[in-house]
């Protein structure tokens, strides 16, 4: 074997040791690589239009899709739309193909038909002049009805467009339009801004007066709180109707006022509206990714004014879906404080008795048929069967993503999916009992698929038809492991709980060779990795790299009791789960232990930074994205304190007294506790407006990591939130972390 002198000597070492396996090192080969991978589009929305019946008495119905896809050249991330024909029996597809091609949709920020399909409102957003304004938009057939300028209309601030409030919704009647807005604040003006003095005085008067109604003095400092993390500039949301005839838009009043409203909808026969409402006394906190503040069903009444609570007065509830018999309404509760996501109940709300009844309750261990409880953040926009019946849903059971059934009346849940080979099924919408799903698995990218859900009984039936086929990545393949914690790891307020991780490898290895193995917990603590397309791991995978996603425990998906076990536990329990992942992955032999790598984001990075602060000589490069590394000093930063204390092991209250005690606890549970082992480099991406874990933990540890010597690079993503999911700052990410792993793993 000839080798350059130009390599160094620890290298030509490394390599007699074993034999590399071939890495992608090459910047702009593994740009190339990324752009490729990009080309594959995410679907965000599918919606069923109504039942045609053809000249010939064939019935077919038209899907609307929307996708995702980075655009790298623009730098942004565009949507288009694609529609599909489908011809249909009763109960089974007859024929199916796209009718059209794709189209990108700009500046629409909500869209939606109306229930006949005849007609269909959009909110436009568009610069005139500089100036950013939003239009609401009628179209019938093939014209634009109206066109209302809600900027200059001036009846309330920006329309909501994010999945938290947002909603724009028919009246049945299809005569009004609901949608949630910012309520409008008062014009302000300083106290020196008005008129000159040197007027005489009955024009001054005159003046005040004019402007006495529309301007307020000395408040345009005011501070508005906001609902956080990626909700920003969201501070007191209000219910807007539109009608249509007469284009008079009502903002509504009779809402409680310590009550934030949103997901809102109209109540069988338009009499009035239903909304879940988040009290947001004695302050807000932030709502993304924490489905556990304080909220209820309400019904507001708009011929009386008066507002009636739906739901229990101290839980938290999401997605209310009223069944298409207009009888019922299906929503997800779950407890106040406590972690930020946890297994829901199912509960349902009769509208003529007025009962509440729980379908399914919290499952506190996995039952013998493998169910693990309810886990969706959101249902789809429809989610039930079309005789009112059956509730369908997506949901992480373990490390997969199945589309589960539930019957309403006996609250037994069966499963689509569980026997598909592929990875993981997303519902997108059901109507008239038509599926729409995407599914996708880590070595393929997301399809699109129809299928009539089965009768009650022979859910095993399923089947489906596919859309819009995709493209298997043949070179990457994965698997489940599942592990096991040792008698000394379990935990004893709940015992024999197990955990899982996803392992990534190149389908081709050379033979005798080693792989580099990327280990990436994942952030919450209380979210999980299912088993899809990941653009990063993909391209990880299909550069050289193994890739391991590990759910320790206090994942969602694997039961309460797991969730339960990790806060007052963290920076212990979930990294001993993580380095025995690892270390019972390295046993397989396929891999250079001198070649693992630690990347992770939020309590990810959090695990990433402890990783390398407990075991110093085990990772070679790391990579922590917004991490969380001093819980002490964020409590008082974060749009969310409550995490700190509910992760250090203490219950929350508004009024909480922080004792150095609680502090000190904090700080013994943090990665900043352990960085004086660190020899790991580490690359830290930090994004300026993150609310959720403000960008000063990162500046922390990288001034820590600074004084020890420690290599430490930073990257600083300014206009990029907790996620720095922006197209440039996530391809950016990406090269960088690539890169800085290929250089600190020799490779
Ligand atoms: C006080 S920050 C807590 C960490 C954060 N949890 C919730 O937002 C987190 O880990 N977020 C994950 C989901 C992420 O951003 O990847």
């Amino acid at each position: 074997m000839m080798f350059s002198r130009r390599i160094p000597l620890h290298r030509l070492l490394s390599r007699c040791a074993v034999m590399d396996s071939k890495v992608l090192r090459e910047a702009a080969e593994i740009a190339q690589l990324y752009r490729d991978q990009c080309r594959f589009p995410a679907l965000c929305r599918a919606d069923v239009g109504p039942v045609i019946t053809s000249r010939y008495g064939g019935q077919y119905c038209n899907v609307y899709t929307e996708w995702t896809q980075r655009d790298l050249e623009r730098n942004e991330n565009v949507k288009f739309c694609r529609q599909y024909i489908v011809f249909h029996d009763d109960k089974s597809v007859v024929y199916s193909g796209p009718s059209g091609n794709c189209t990108e949709i700009k500046g629409e920020l909500l869209s939606v038909d109306s229930p006949s399909g005849d007609m269909k409102a959009v909110l436009r957003e568009s610069t005139i002049k500089g100036e950013d304004k939003q239009f609401l938009e009628i179209w019938h057939k093939n014209r634009k009805l109206k066109c209302l300028n809600l900027t200059t209309l001036s009846k309330h601030g920006k329309v909501y467009e994010d999945d938290q409030f947002g909603c724009m919704v028919w009246s049945h009647s299809e005569t009004h339009l609901l949608y949630v807005a910012e309520k409008k604040r008062p014009k302000t003006e300083s106290y020196f801004q008005g008129p000159e003095t040197g007027l005489l005085a009955d024009e001054e008067e005159t003046i005040k007066t004019d402007k006495k109604e529309e301007t307020v003095l000395g408040q345009q400092f005011e501070y508005y709180e906001d609902w956080g993390e990626a909700l920003v500039n969201k501070s007191s949301p209000v219910l807007c109707v539109l009608d249509i005839e007469g284009s008079n838009i009502t903002v509504l009043e009779g809402i409680p006022a310590n009550i934030s409203p949103g997901q809102a909808f109209w109540a069988p026969n338009d009499t009035g509206l239903v909304f879940v409402g988040w009290w947001h006394e004695p302050f807000r906190l932030g709502l993304k990714y924490c489905a556990n503040r304080r909220s209820s069903l309400f019904y507001v009444d708009l011929a009386s004014g008066k507002c009636e609570q739906l739901s229990s007065n101290s839980s938290a509830v999401c997605s209310p879906r009223l069944s298409p018999d207009l009888c019922r309404i299906v929503y997800m509760e779950c407890g106040v404080f406590g972690p930020h996501q946890q297994c829901n109940r199912l509960c349902m709300y009769d509208w003529y008795t007025k009962q509440t009844s729980v379908v399914v309750d919290v499952v506190q261990r996995a039952r013998e048929d493998g169910f693990t409880g309810i886990y969706s953040s959101m249902l789809s926009p429809r989610c039930w069967s079309a005789d009112s019946q059956r509730v369908l849903m997506s949901c992480a059971q373990r490390c997969r993503k199945d589309l589960l059934v539930v019957d309403t009346s006996t609250g037994e849940v069966t499963s689509l999916t569980s026997q598909s080979e592929e990875g993981s099924w997303n519902l997108l919408n059901i109507h008239r009992d038509l599926m729409v799903v995407s599914c996708s698995s880590p070595n393929c990218p997301p399809d699109l698929r129809v299928g009539f859900l089965p009768e009650k009984g022979s859910e095993s039936k399923m089947s489906w038809v596919t859309l819009e086929e995709t493209q298997p990545q043949a070179d990457i393949s994965w698997q489940t492991l599942n592990f096991s914690p040792p008698p000394e790891e379990d935990n004893s307020q709940y015992p024999g709980l197990d955990f899982n991780a996803i392992l990534l490898k190149p389908k081709e290895m050379t033979a005798g060779s080693k792989l580099p193995l990327i280990v990436m917990p994942h952030g919450g603590p209380h979210s999980v990795l299912v088993s899809e397309w990941f653009l990063s791991t993909a391209v990880l995978c299909k550069m050289g790299f193994s890739v391991l996603l590990v759910n320790y425990r206090g994942s969602l998906g694997f039961g309460q009791d797991n969730i339960l076990s990790l806060p007052g536990n963290i920076g212990t329990q979930d990294v001993k789960d993580v380095q025995l992942a690892v270390d019972s992955v390295l046993k397989q032999g396929d891999f250079d232990k001198q070649k693992i790598a630690v990347v992770g984001g939020s309590h990810g990075g959090f695990l990433a930074c402890h990783l390398i602060g407990q075991y110093p000589e085990f990772y070679k490069a790391c990579v922590a994205r917004n991490p969380v590394t001093n819980l002490a000093s964020m409590i008082g930063s974060t749009d969310i304190p409550d995490w700190c204390m509910v992760e250090a092991g203490y219950e929350y209250n508004t009024d909480i007294h922080l004792e150095p005690a609680i502090l000190e606890q904090m700080l013994n549970k943090s990665p900043i506790k352990h960085v004086s082992k660190v020899k790991t480099p580490v690359l830290l991406m930090l994004g300026e407006d993150d609310k959720r874990v403000p960008s000063k933990q990162g500046i922390e540890y990288y001034r820590a990591l600074k004084a020890l010597q420690v290599p430490v690079r930073l990257l600083w993503y300014p206009g990029n939130n907790h996620s720095l999911s922006k197209v440039d700052a996530e391809s950016d990410g990406f090269m960088n972390t690539a890169l800085w792993i290929i250089q600190h793993l020799s490779l």
